[in-house]
């Protein structure tokens, strides 16, 4: 496994891959690496002949009182995982590197941001489309991998793939979980014992609503967003930040529960700002209830 920390490394190390014509997978990450990530690199270890994981924390998808310079670093322990997962290059550069200067042009995202993290983080996907933009240009992956956990990002990623005709796959893998349905998140470390018995809730909140979405006839998502909004707030105290109940990928409001539907909550423990969601089809079933199957791949 080779370690590069240099723009102009990666680039000469690339140009010699892309000549032997193999199928380059990538996974980009801000590293602290964990069972999701490793879902990430396992599939891409699969489909791709050379494996690519990028980590950098990037400075530019960070709002002002967000958690940039606490967030976890752990560089060593990511290179022993990613040793075990098969990964050939991990990329990890230093923000100067990245950013040698301020940038002159940035991606702005457009569509979709006016819900859920968009709209909670203003700006924060400009910085993820602008960095995955940059880290696309340094790779030149033939297929890129996203978790389902952040749904949104992997929405505006699509999105900028389409937009501008770049070439790459974009391959999406679900969440991955802790035993008690907890999504593994990096900044799960930073939850209290009190707060990490608690958060189990988000996803427990979550399957309530597929269940109220299937048991009670004529549900509307306004009523199924305060059914789960009063229940979190009931099981885990803490400040809310959403609750969303959208179509997906469009990420437009539903006047009714039908087709491709992404029900999604975020809330803010003590040091941690957790989110979690899932996706289903809904179908209009007998007398006013609803059919609900997960979707697998997005
Ligand atoms: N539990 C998970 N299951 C599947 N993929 C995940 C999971 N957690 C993160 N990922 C994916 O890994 C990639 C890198 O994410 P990132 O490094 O930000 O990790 P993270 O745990 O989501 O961090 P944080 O939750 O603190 O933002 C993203 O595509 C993200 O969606
Ligand atoms: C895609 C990403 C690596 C861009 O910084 C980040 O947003 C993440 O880890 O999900
Ligand atoms: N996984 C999303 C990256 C962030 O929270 O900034």
């Amino acid at each position: 496994m080779k370690v590069i920390h240099t723009v102009s490394e990666l680039q000469r190390y690339m140009a010699d891959i892309q000549k032997q014509q193999k199928a380059i997978g990538f996974v980009p990450t801000m590293g602290a690496l964990h069972s999701g990530h490793l879902s990430l690199m396992k599939r891409a270890r699969q489909e791709n002949d050379v494996l690519v994981l990028s980590i950098f924390v990037n400075p530019l998808q960070f709002g002002p009182n967000e958690d940039y310079e606490d967030y976890p670093r752990t560089l060593d322990k990511d290179k022993d995982i990613a040793r075990t997962a098969g990964v050939d290059i991990i990329f990890s550069p230093g923000v100067r590197d990245i950013y040698p200067r301020p940038m002159r042009n940035e991606i702005n995202v457009i569509s979709g941001t006016d819900v859920l993290c968009g709209k909670s983080r203003p700006g924060h996907f400009n910085g993820v489309a602008t960095v995955v933009l940059k880290l696309f240009q340094l790779v030149q992956p033939d297929r890129a991998y996203f978790g389902q956990k952040d749904a949104q990002q992997v929405a505006v990623i699509k999105n900028m793939v389409d937009d501008f005709h770049l070439s790459v796959d974009i391959r999406t893998c679900e969440t991955a979980r802790e035993n008690d349905g907890l999504a593994v998140s990096s900044r799960n470390v930073y939850l209290s014992e009190r707060e990490r018995s608690r958060a189990v809730h988000l996803y427990k909140g979550l399957q309530h609503t597929l269940r109220w979405i299937t048991g009670q006839a004529f549900i509307t998502p306004a009523e199924a967003e305060q059914k789960l909004q009063h229940y979190l707030q009931e099981h885990i105290g803490a400040q809310m930040d959403y609750v969303q109940v959208l179509s997906f990928p469009e990420l437009k409001p539903l006047h009714q529960l039908e087709g491709s539907v992404i029900v999604a909550c975020a809330v803010f423990f003590e040091k941690a700002r957790l989110i979690d969601n899932v996706l289903v089809h809904v179908e209009k079933g007998r007398g006013g209830y609803y059919d609900v199957s997960y979707i697998d791949e997005i």
